[in-house]
This record gives structure tokens, sequence and C-alpha cells, in this order.
């Protein structure tokens, strides 16, 4: 097993990584817990739940819930139901939450933990690729129609538990969201961890070596941008590369239509190009692009989106500011920066953009 320690002003936790730690959860909880309870998902819960239960049911009175698979259960109804269940269940302040599963169930279930009697222990166990990234930092949310995690909380886990036998199950689309997630950050960090990306074919069974490899390094730039600046009040930001157009993309067109790291890889080309223009530079968009096409990300986008309701979307985006987008742009590539763009500036470079990927 593998430990990377992510240690803000305020805490300090343990994001360990390795083969069968759900069969070991007793080693990661230090604490007399009065209860537990499982937040899972309807994917999950058949294959790791009952080895989580095993491993914790002789120490702890467990209780769990199970919310529908996908995108859409990140939503105020399902949050709501599962804080009346927790509170049904005799949970106290004194009782731990476990998020078991991918981003989506992390981000819910987190937000549950944050809120609830204003905040008790939670622990997430990351079940996807994808969840190398929001497992760590501490960012709960879920979603309004309106945009993404626009109700949520800054509220780190006590532990990351990350079983990476459990990857082996997950389905390919979801490797590719995941590894979406990789490619920003080794966009925002340097381009010897892209180039070594750039050498992965989705498309064949992984090597593990490989994926351990790429999900430490991952983990290993947001945990180091996070000890910085915790709450995003400036480097945080970069983490959001290729989020400003993917969320609006994901609000716009309906939760759960396109993946969050689908969304994001057409938000990077995007970025790159806006990068592009402003910087007066050329960067690594082609290299970019073959690769998202050689590994089957689905880049071209219905001809019906409307720029408009994009941009609208984008200006309701948590880095706007006075209703002016600001995009997390790279001058170079591992060099990122926070800059504002001009509507004006905006609507001429999106429209060029989704017309290139129609007629690509
Ligand atoms: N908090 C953060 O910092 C942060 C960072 C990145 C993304 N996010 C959020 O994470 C969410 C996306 O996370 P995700 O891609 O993990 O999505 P997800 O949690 O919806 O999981 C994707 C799919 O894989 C299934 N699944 C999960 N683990 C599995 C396994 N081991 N075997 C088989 N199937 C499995 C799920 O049931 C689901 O159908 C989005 O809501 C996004 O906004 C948050
Ligand atoms: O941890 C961060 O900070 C990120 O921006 C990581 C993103 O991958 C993630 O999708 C995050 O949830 C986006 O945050 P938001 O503040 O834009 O909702
Ligand atoms: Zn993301």
């Amino acid at each position: 097993m593998d430990s990377i320690s992510v240690k803000t002003s305020t805490n300090e936790y343990a994001v360990s990584i390795g083969p069968g730690l759900r069969f070991q959860m007793e080693r990661f909880i230090n604490k007399s817990y009065s209860k537990i309870f499982i937040i899972t998902d309807s994917n999950v819960e058949p294959l790791y739940l009952p080895d989580v239960l095993q491993s914790l049911e002789p120490s702890f009175p467990v209780n769990y819930t199970v919310v529908p698979a996908g995108e859409s259960s990140k939503s105020a109804r399902v949050y709501f139901d599962i804080i009346t269940e927790v509170i049904q269940s005799g949970l106290d302040r004194d009782s731990l939450i476990i998020a078991l599963g991918g981003g989506m169930v992390g981000d819910l279930a987190g937000f549950v933990a944050a809120t609830f009697m204003r905040g008790i222990d939670f622990i997430q166990m990351p079940t996807t690729i994808l969840a190398h990234d929001s497992s760590v930092g501490g960012k709960v949310a879920i979603n309004h129609p309106e945009g993404k995690n626009l109700i949520g909380s800054f509220y780190p886990p006590q532990a990351v538990v990350y079983d990476v036998d459990t990857l082996h199950t997950i389905p390919l689309m979801e490797i590719r969201s995941g590894y979406a997630e990789i490619v920003k950050h080794s966009f925002i960090h340097d381009q010897p961890f892209w180039e070594d990306i750039e050498e992965v074919d989705l498309t064949k069974p992984l090597l593990d070596d490989q994926l351990m490899n790429h999900l430490f390094r991952g983990i290993q730039v947001k945990a180091n941008i996070v000890e910085l600046d915790e709450k995003e009040s400036n480097i945080r930001q970069y983490l959001n590369f290729g989020h400003t157009l993917g969320h609006a993309l994901e609000s716009e067109l309906g939760y759960g239509k396109l993946t969050h790291g689908e969304a994001v890889a057409i938000g990077m080309l995007f970025a790159i190009k806006v990068s592009e223009a402003h910087f007066h530079t050329e960067l690594p968009y082609q290299s970019l692009f073959e690769w998202l096409k050689r590994n089957h990300y689905p880049i071209a986008l219905p001809p019906t989106i409307n720029v408009n309701n994009l941009i609208n979307r984008m200006k309701k985006d948590k880095k706007a500011k006075k209703q002016s987008v600001q995009m997390v742009l790279l001058r170079e590539l591992g060099e990122p920066i926070t800059e504002s763009i001009e509507d004006f500036t905006l609507i001429g470079l999106l429209e060029q953009f989704l017309r290139e990927l129609v007629d690509r």
C-alpha cells in the first residue's frame, strides 16, 4: 500500500492507495464511532458493499443507503432523502459516514456529512479512476439545474481509502471519463506527464502499473495545490482547467448526457484554443485532439447547441466575477493562469470552436 498525505493549514489526512483495502477498513478507522452509515450507488452496491460491511461489522453498528447510479442523484431531492434516513438511523455527532463509489457518491455523501448536525466525520472510498481527483481536496456538493456543484462546501474527509482492485470493474466509458482528469492534471503540471499519458491506449486492457503511476501522479499534483490553497482563493482554480465550458455543457445538455470527464475533455480543448488566441502561442491542441479521437471520446456536440446559453451558464460558474467569465488558460503546458475573457471574444471563439468540432 502507498500513501500520500494531504496537509493544509486546518487539517491533515492520508490518501491510502493499494489493492484489497476494502477488506481492511479497521486499519483506517481510529475512533470509536457510535455508528457508521455507508452511502453507495446501485452499481457499486452489489460489487463491493458486502466486502466493506464484512470488514466493519465486527467492530461497529453499520447502516447503509443505496442511491440510483448516475449524475442525477447528485440532487437536492436525493440529498434530503438521505438526510432523512440518516436521522432515522439514529446517527449522532460521533457517527461516521463512508462514501463508497465514484465522484457522484463522494460529492453527495460528503455534502451529507458536511451538513448533518453541522458536520460529522466522513471517509472517502473511491471506486473510479475519476475519483482519484474527486476524493481528494474536500470539495463536496450537489448540483442545481442552473449549474454544477452550486450547493456545496469545502469539507475534507478523515481519510481516503482507495482500493484499486475496484477499478477492474469500471466500464470503458468511465475509464475514459477518469482519464480526462488525469490529462487535466498533466496539462496543468508538466510536459513529461502529458507525454506519458499520450502513450496510453484506452481501447486495450489497462496496464496496472501504468495506471497506478498515473493515479499517483495525478493525486500528487492535486494534493500539492490543495495544500497551498484549500479554499480556492487563488491557485486551486488551476484544477478547474477545462471545467468552465465542461460544467456548462453538463448542465445545458442535462446531467448525465455526457460524463463529467467527457465534458471536461471538450472543455480542455476549448481552453487550449482560447489560450492560443489570448497568448498568441501554440499549444498541443492537435496532440490532445488526436489522443481523444483515438480513444473514442465523444467530441462532437449536437449542432443545435446554443452559444448564448453556454455563455450564460459559464457566467454562473463559481470563478466568474461580476458577470465576467474567468477561464483557466495555459501560457504554456504546465503554466496555468486564470484570465477574464470578454463576452465578445468568448462568443467568437466558442462559435468557431463548435463549428470546427462539427466539421472534423
Ligand atoms: N469534488 C471534486 O473535487 C470532484 C472532482 C472531479 C469530479 N467531481 C464530480 O465527480 C462526479 C463524477 O465522478 P465519477 O466519474 O466517478 O462518476 P460516478 O460516481 O457517477 O461513477 C460513474 C459510473 O461508474 C459506476 N461505478 C463506480 N465505481 C464502479 C466500479 N468500481 N465498478 C463498476 N462501476 C462503477 C457508477 O455506478 C456510475 O454508473 C461528478 O459529479 C463530478 O462533478 C468532483
Ligand atoms: O478540486 C478542485 O478544485 C477541482 O476543480 C477539481 C474538479 O475536477 C472538480 O470537477 C470540481 O468538483 C470542480 O469544482 P467546482 O468548484 O468548479 O464545482
Ligand atoms: Zn472535474
